[in-house]
């Protein structure tokens, strides 16, 4: 019996315009609507403009709207900015928030994340918090000691009592984009580094219901090794989410994975 939610979850990152997400949401949201998908969660992550488009394509359907990011700050001079309660008011329900093209183009820091998640939870938003190392750090055996430090600085007096308030993603930067995705065994060694984390700091309860996802170069054809690792639940997945096909694919694969009903 699954215990955690799966994520298939699409971060379409700077890509597809209005009628792009439109046609999206109409090919797919139909297909979905033939499955039944009971711990498996679509979710797609939009650019600002089109949250509300895919929101209102996405009604009525499984299919899940998530923000890219959102301000530290509630209101106020902060031009280009967002706010948590922006989102909520359109009826946002996921928000990722970490992600390493945040940290290496906008210099965010685990501090940043700490307080977007804290944004986030007043605003009643599930945050998806990236976290992950460079390749420089895996090289010089560094790994472990940046996820740990990732996680306590990210989680800074962050409140977790079901495991369900929020969705972690290990994305080691060498894998995002470059087509190199870690080995089965490499993920989830991390995940369950991650998982221990929380059983530590938080409770068996909280460690055993949140929901771990992989990310970085993620397809159809390697999602299923992965979802066969205990202790990865979903994948945050960009290029390969892009198209509407592939998208479909690794839906019905998360569905199948884990002991799901099919
Ligand atoms: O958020 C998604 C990750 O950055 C992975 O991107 P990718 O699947 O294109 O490697």
């Amino acid at each position: 019996m699954l215990m955690r939610k799966i994520y298939i979850a699409g971060n379409w990152k700077m890509n597809k315009g209005l009628q792009e997400t439109k046609n999206f949401l109409e090919t797919v949201i139909p297909e979905l609507n033939k499955l039944k998908l009971e711990n498996v969660i679509p979710l797609i992550a939009p650019a600002y403009p089109f949250l509300e488009e895919a929101l209102k394509g996405s009604y009525g359907s499984c299919m899940q709207v998530s923000a890219q990011d959102v301000s530290v700050h509630s209101e106020g001079a902060y031009t280009g900015e967002v706010s948590a309660g922006m989102l909520a008011s359109l009826g946002l329900k996921y928000c990722i928030v970490g992600h390493s093209e945040r940290r290496q183009y906008h210099n965010e820091t685990d501090a940043t994340v700490n307080a977007k998640i804290l944004k986030l939870f007043e605003n009643h938003i599930t945050p998806l918090v990236c976290i992950g190392e460079t390749l420089q750090q895996r090289e010089e055996g560094k790994t472990e000691n940046v996820i740990l430090s990732q996680l306590s600085g990210c989680l800074k007096n962050i409140k977790l009592l079901s495991g369900e308030e929020i969705i972690l993603a290990y994305e080691p930067v060498w894998a995002i984009g470059t087509g190199k995705t870690a080995t089965p065994s490499q993920a989830q060694e991390v995940h369950n580094l991650i998982r221990n984390w929380l059983k530590s700091n938080y409770s068996d309860k909280v460690a055993e219901k949140l929901s771990l996802l992989y990310g970085g170069s993620i397809k159809p054809g390697n999602l299923q090794e992965l979802l066969d690792c205990e202790d990865i639940d979903g994948g945050l997945i960009g290029g390969a989410s892009l198209k509407e096909e592939d998208f479909l694919e690794m839906v019905q694969i998360g569905r199948k994975s884990k002991g799901q009903e099919c």
